[in-house]
């Protein structure tokens, strides 16, 4: 669990370089306040030996004055390194949150699919916090601890090198037995920072399925599973608090011995004459004023201890690669880089008409051969799968649950690659095409619509502040959503709530108005199993012939009135093809599938 400094400075100097001149003044203000430490213990000792010596009334004024000035000096610069620090930290710290959600959503579904949402959550924010106080000053503040300690020795040995040699063999002793008792921290830190990782991840699964879990009944065995959670929780929490607790009481016993000593030999000197009262006060300063660069040395071993088991952590999730091969430059758009294709071109001025009437002209097909798949080693999901769709025609997809019609969208849109076979869109193959440029062109409706908690407004344009209000409002009305708009509360303002707040049937609305507004050459409908009330059924059905109109478009029908839009119809069972053909030539076919299936219903004949 151990890290090189080589890590430790790469990865310091990639989110410290925006923060330089932070970083100087810093190192300024800290270093000040060493200089105001050092100098604060001399004043008193002056003060205490003019008193004895009796020294005129001014100048003890003056000393009094001065400390006084230079304790408050020294709260100044305390709150302005406080202010540095925090701002340097959480750049840093920002800007590596940024990094690694950008790369998590660069990665593949299997990702997403081995790692639950929450212990995700708990990666990219758990353990960057935990570095926070490694980028914020943890090695400005290093350095100035160290500069403080050999302060404060090189003073005492100009003073009395005697008491100068003392203070440095107990300062060796002090770090050695520190250095010793700080040894594996770092593995219960990473352990720790495992296991919050879990818990996280069981947190956010759970109470994503919160209604599931009530309706099913499953509280006590969800609160089993906790308890567990907890019971494993403890022990390591305990190991990881007592890996620091160690070290300072270690570091708190040293001290202990170390006033003793520093009592007894101040006295013994001060008894025989060998020196003054305020060097006895400086000595006994001195070794209190020890103690704090110590402690926070300890403080900033155990930070190295927690950082690295968290840049372990960071790097395993950096290294873990999209298993999309692709030729191309395979990033996705991230803040800031709009560039929904459509959406800008049409904002820049008032070219709604033209919008509307340019929509799908830009048409494309789709064609598979022989595409086979699966999600685990020697568990086939779809068997060479072969067909060919033509811009602007529409393929409803039919078969029983489980028999692959969702796998095959995923494949289309490359969630996944094909084990095998390969996917053309128009005549490029998927893989020589950029995912940002493929899922540009590509809309996947899956059954499950997804809001967020935000206006109507963001959540059709994706939070792209860019699409005006007018394209929205007329798109809408194009689609033929007019009344829907119309009973919103706050027309684009209304506020949605993330995961309800809206019917499900108004949430496949504001879909198919996002998707239209995409302006996509391909659409893929996974159409939804819920019942829609027959007043949104029609104005989703009226959208949907909108959408598809002279687009390339995939239905997986769960309904088989759905099909009767199609041109073509491919039927699947158990993840191959059982029947693929023109959908007028299939009805004209007494014994086709398509006609058993109209007759008797799905689940009656593929079963
Ligand atoms: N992420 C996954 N990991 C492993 N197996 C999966 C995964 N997703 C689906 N499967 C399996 O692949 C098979 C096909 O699933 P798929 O979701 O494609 O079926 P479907 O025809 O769309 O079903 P439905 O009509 O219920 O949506 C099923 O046996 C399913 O259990």
């Amino acid at each position: 669990m151990k890290k090189s400094i080589q890590s430790y400075t790469k990865l310091l100097s990639k989110y410290l370089k925006n923060s330089k001149l932070q970083l100087v003044t810093l190192a300024f203000i800290m270093g000040g306040s060493i200089i105001i430490q050092l100098i604060n213990p001399q004043i008193v000792s002056f003060f205490i030996d003019g008193i004895g010596k009796q020294k005129p009334m001014d100048t003890l004024f003056l000393a009094a004055g001065l400390f006084i000035l230079s304790a408050l000096i020294q709260q100044v610069l305390a709150v302005a390194s406080t202010y540095f620090s925090q701002n340097i930290g959480w750049r840093a710290t920002n800007s590596l949150r940024l990094d690694l959600v950008k790369h998590c959503l660069g990665l593949d579904m299997t990702f997403f699919k081995e790692h639950q949402s929450g212990e995700i959550v708990e990666r990219i924010d758990g353990d960057v916090t935990a570095l926070f106080n490694f980028f914020s000053k943890l090695f400005v503040s290093f350095i100035n601890n160290i500069f403080l300690m050999a302060g404060i020795l090189i003073i005492l040995m100009i003073q009395n090198t005697a008491v100068g040699i003392a203070f440095i063999l107990f300062l060796f002793l002090a770090l050695a037995v520190m250095w010793k008792t700080q040894k594996g921290a770092s593995y219960n830190f990473g352990k720790e920072r495992e296991i919050n990782a879990q818990f996280y991840g069981f947190l956010g699964e759970h109470i994503g399925c919160t209604e599931d879990i009530q309706t099913n009944g499953a509280r006590s065995y969800v609160m089993n599973r906790f308890y567990a959670l907890l019971r494993n929780w403890l022990p390591v929490q305990l190991k990881a608090f007592l890996s620091g607790y160690k070290i300072w009481i270690t570091l708190e016993g040293i001290f202990g011995i170390g006033n003793i000593m520093i009592f007894a030999l101040g006295g013994y000197l001060w008894f025989t004459g060998k020196i003054s009262l305020g060097m006895v006060y400086l000595m006994i300063n001195y070794i209190q004023l020890l103690e704090k660069p110590l402690e926070q040395l300890r403080e900033q071993l155990l930070d190295i201890q927690k950082a690295s088991a968290s840049i372990i952590r960071m790097e395993e999730l950096l290294q873990m690669k999209s298993k999309l091969k692709t030729t191309v430059d395979n990033r996705e758009d991230f803040p800031g880089e709009f560039s929904v294709n459509s959406m800008e071109q049409f904002t820049a001025g008032n070219k709604i008409n033209e919008f509307i009437k340019n929509k799908n002209k830009d048409n494309i097909s789709l064609k598979l051969e022989q595409v086979s798949f699966e999600y685990e080693e020697n568990i086939p999901v779809l068997k060479n799968i072969s067909f060919e769709l033509p811009a602007g025609k529409i393929l409803g997809i039919l078969g029983h649950t489980g028999c692959g019609k969702t796998t095959l969208a995923r494949l289309i849109v490359r969630f996944y690659d094909p084990k095998s076979g390969l996917i053309y869109l128009g005549d490029k193959p998927l893989k020589r095409i950029s995912l940002k440029e493929l899922r540009e062109n590509i809309a996947y409706v899956t059954q499950e619509v997804q809001l967020f908690h935000a206006s109507v407004r963001d959540n059709i344009t994706f939070f792209n502040p860019a699409v005006e209000d007018s394209l929205i409002i007329r798109t809408i009305y194009e689609m033929g959503l007019k009344d829907w708009y119309e009973n919103l509360s706050n027309g684009l303002d209304t506020m949605i709530q993330s995961g309800g707040g809206m019917s499900s049937g108004e949430a496949q609305l504001l879909t198919l108005v996002r998707i239209f507004l995409k302006n996509p050459k391909l659409v893929i409908l996974d159409e939804a199993s819920a019942r829609l009330d027959p007043i949104t059924e029609k104005l989703a059905d009226q959208a949907l012939s909108k959408l598809m109109d002279g687009r390339a478009c995939i239905i997986i029908a769960h309904r088989l009135g759905t099909v009767e839009r199609a041109d073509d119809i491919l039927i699947l069972d158990g993840g191959s093809i059982l029947e693929y053909g023109k959908r007028e030539e299939l009805l004209q076919k007494k014994d086709s599938k398509l006609n058993e299936l109209l007759k008797y219903g799905i689940e009656e004949v593929l079963v």
